[in-house]
C-alpha cells in the first residue's frame, strides 16, 4: 500500500483572470504533519478547499488518501475531515449535543461512547452540558477539533487552527495535534505562526506567488540560511528568518 496521503502535481487555480496557484507540487506522507506557510492571500485556504473537494481546480493531478480527486471525490470525502478558519459549532447546543450531531451525521456505530471519549480526550467533560455560548474561544476551538476527529478520519485539514487562541490554549492545541498524529492521523495544516510549524511539522512548504518556493524538513530549511556566527556562539536561523529570506528574495526577482 502507498505511503502517500496527498500527492499534488501541477496544480493551477485561477479566479477569473486572477491566477492564484501557478503549478503547485508537493507530497504528504501518511502519519506525518505537513505545514503550509504563506503570506495573507498566498492561496493556502484555496489549496485546502481544493484538497477537501470544496473547489475545483483548473489543472493538476491530485490524489488524496489513494483516491483521484477529480474522478472519485466521494471516496476522498469519506476519509478526510476539515476544521476551517471560522469555528463551525452551534452556539445554542451544548458541547455534548454538538458532538452527538456529528456522530449521527457520520453514522458512527457506538455513538454515545464515541462522544464521551471525545469529550474526555479534549478536556471538555465538565463543560459538556453547557451551551456553547458560555464557552471561551479556546474551548470552542477544542470542541471544533473534537468534532473534526470524531470517527477517526485518515487525514485532517486544519486551516490556521490556533488563530485567536492565547499562548496557553495554543500549547494545549499542539498537544492535541501531537496526540492525533500518535493515533495515526495525517495532519495538513496552514498557519501564520511560524513557531507552530517549527514545533509540529515533519515537513514545511512555503507558498509564494502561486508556487511552492521551498519545502523540506526544518533541518533542510535551516540549511538554506547559514548559521549566524556571533563571537563564539552559533545561532541557528529561525523559521521566521528563513521565511522572510526566501519570500523577500523571490519577491525581488
Ligand atoms: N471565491 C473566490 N473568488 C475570487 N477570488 C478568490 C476567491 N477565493 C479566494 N480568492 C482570492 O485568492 C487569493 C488566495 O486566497 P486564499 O484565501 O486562498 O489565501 P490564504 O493564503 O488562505 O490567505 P489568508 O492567510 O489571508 O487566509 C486571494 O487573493 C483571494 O482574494
Amino acid at each position: 500500500m502507498s505511503n502517500t496521503a496527498i500527492s499534488v502535481k501541477g496544480l493551477e487555480k485561477s479566479f477569473k483572470d486572477h491566477e492564484v496557484l501557478k503549478g503547485v507540487d508537493f507530497e504528504v506522507k501518511k502519519g506525518s504533519v505537513f505545514a503550509l506557510l504563506g503570506s495573507n492571500g498566498a492561496g493556502k485556504t484555496t489549496i485546502i478547499k481544493i484538497l477537501t473537494t470544496l473547489l475545483k481546480t483548473n489543472k493538476g493531478e491530485i490524489e488524496v488518501c489513494g483516491a483521484n480527486l477529480r474522478t472519485n471525490p466521494e471516496q476522498v470525502r469519506e476519509k478526510i475531515s476539515l476544521t476551517g478558519q471560522n469555528v463551525a459549532v452551534d452556539d445554542i447546543l451544548s458541547g455534548r449535543e454538538n458532538l452527538d450531531l456529528v456522530a449521527k451525521l457520520r453514522h458512527l456505530p457506538n455513538r454515545k461512547e464515541a462522544v464521551e471519549d471525545s469529550l474526555r480526550r479534549f478536556d471538555l467533560l465538565e463543560a459538556g452540558d453547557r451551551a456553547l455560548a458560555t464557552y471561551s474561544g479556546g474551548m470552542k476551538r477544542r470542541l471544533d477539533l473534537a468534532m473534526t476527529v470524531l470517527g477517526s478520519p485518515e487525514l485532517v485539514f486544519l486551516d490556521e487552527p490556533s488563530v485567536g487562541l492565547d499562548p496557553e490554549a495554543r500549547l494545549a492545541l499542539w498537544d492535541v495535534i501531537r496526540d492525533m498524529v500518535k493515533a495515526g492521523i495525517t495532519v495538513f495544516l496552514t498557519t501564520q505562526y511560524l513557531e507552530e510549524a517549527e514545533q509540529l511539522a515533519d515537513r514545511i512548504a512555503i507558498l509564494h506567488e502561486g508556487k511552492i518556493i521551498v519545502q523540506g524538513t526544518m533541518e533542510e530549511l535551516k540549511a538554506i540560511l547559514p548559521p549566524k556566527k556571533v563571537e563564539y556562539v552559533e545561532k541557528q536561523p529561525t523559521l521566521e528568518e528563513i521565511f522572510l529570506a526566501v519570500t523577500v528574495k523571490k519577491g525581488a526577482e
